[in-house]
């Protein structure tokens, strides 16, 4: 059996394709070209058996894949969605179906990998922070724009707060000294910040420190950075694919 599986974000579309043996191919492409119909050649190449994603990027993108996947007999779009309890896992939501379900698959593939108190951070364009205890509840979570937005809103909101990206793997949190900086800490920081602040949340009576899992675009950016102990697992998303849409 050969599985295509697809993790559409607002910014990047992931994917990789999934034998038995393990997982083949893998490749990314801006989802704006796949809104726009434009799919990678080496995504359009292959015949997998089963197609399955995630997306938060809207209905265009979904359209896309479907529109290249009716030249192929017999395949339909499996579309993850949150349907909770799930491998588990039960979703904080009252409206189970606001919930990103990027959110929900790495909360599955978090919780399956070691079901333990996480919190499970996916950083791409929004960064987003869920709270997972013991039994597999997940307790609720954060939204904080990615580190791009936040940039373009000092950016567009201010006359003076204009700084380049300069981000590197393992760079220094001091305080800046120059506006550049300034800012390029300060993102950063914002994130690892928010990171400690809710781990507190999960761990109100001196419990042990939950699990921390990142994944996402800027994941490998951030376990650079970060001096909690944590797990960097790049495609936890398509992971959860395999549990929601087994
Ligand atoms: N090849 C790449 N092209 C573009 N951005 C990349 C690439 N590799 C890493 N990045 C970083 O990853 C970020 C996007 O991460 P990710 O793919 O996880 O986001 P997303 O899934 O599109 O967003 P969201 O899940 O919030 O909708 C970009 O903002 C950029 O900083
Ligand atoms: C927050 C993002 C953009 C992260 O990809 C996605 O999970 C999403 O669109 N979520 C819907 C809103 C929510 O999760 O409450
Ligand atoms: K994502």
């Amino acid at each position: 059996m050969s599985i295509l599986e697809l993790d559409i974000g607002n910014t990047r579309t992931k994917w990789r394709l999934l034998e038995s043996a393990g997982a083949a191919l893998r490749g990314g492409t801006d989802t704006a070209e796949l809104r726009s119909g434009r799919l990678p050649e080496a995504l359009v190449a292959l015949r997998p058996q089963r197609v399955r994603a995630a997306n938060v990027a809207g209905a265009a993108a979904a359209a896309a894949l479907a529109d290249w996947m009716r030249g192929l007999p017999g395949l339909s779009l499996e579309l993850a969605q949150v349907e909770s309890p799930c491998a588990g896992v039960t979703c904080a939501y009252r409206d189970t179906r606001r919930l990103g379900v990027d959110r929900w698959l790495a909360l599955l593939a978090a919780h399956h990998r070691n079901p333990v108190p996480a919190l499970v951070v996916d950083c791409g364009s929004a960064v987003t922070i869920d709270l997972l205890d013991a039994g597999g509840r997940h307790l609720g979570g954060y939204i904080l724009p990615g580190l791009a937005p936040m940039r373009r809103a000092l950016d567009r909101d201010t006359d003076a707060v204009k700084a380049a990206e300069l981000l590197n793997p393992g760079m220094s949190l001091a305080p800046g000294r120059d506006t550049d900086a300034a800012v390029n800490r300060g993102l950063p920081l914002m994130v690892l910040g928010a990171i400690d602040r809710a781990s507190r949340e999960l761990v109100r009576d001196g419990g042990p420190e939950p699990e921390l899992w990142l994944t996402g675009g800027d994941g490998l950016f951030f376990s650079s950075l970060c001096d909690r102990s944590h797990q960097l697992i790049p495609e936890l998303v398509l992971d959860g694919l395999a549990l929601s849409n087994p």
